[in-house]
């Protein structure tokens, strides 16, 4: 994979406006970072099912979107050597 062999960060912005998917592509490129490495502890199941807590309490009904977030999130994704998902950390802010 193309992260392991420059060992440097990489970093995937997913912006747009209210409604347009940013979410549920987060989700995707998630279960597709996984699904390339596999897990080495379910970490990523883990990582995915936290989203469930998160929006039970950030989301809410706009007019835009039924289940608009109501705030952003930063989402660090660690990788083993060999490319598996071992870690992430999640940081959520506040939007405007
Ligand atoms: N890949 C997808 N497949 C099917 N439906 C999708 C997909 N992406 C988005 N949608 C639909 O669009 C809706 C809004 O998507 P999402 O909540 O991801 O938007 P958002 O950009 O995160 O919005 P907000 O900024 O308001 O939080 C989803 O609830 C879903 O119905």
């Amino acid at each position: 994979m193309l992260y392991i062999a420059d060992e440097a960060n990489q970093s995937i912005i997913i912006s747009g406006e209210s409604g347009s998917g940013k979410t549920e592509t987060t989700k995707i490129a998630m279960q597709y970072l996984a699904a390339l490495g596999g897990s080495c502890s379910g970490i990523e199941n883990e990582v995915l099912l936290k989203n469930f807590i998160l929006e039970a309490f950030g989301n809410a009904k706009t007019s835009r979107n039924d289940n608009s977030s109501r705030f952003g999130k930063l989402i660090e994704i660690h990788f083993s050597t060999m490319g598996k998902i071992c870690g992430a950390k999640i940081q959520t802010c506040k939007t405007v």
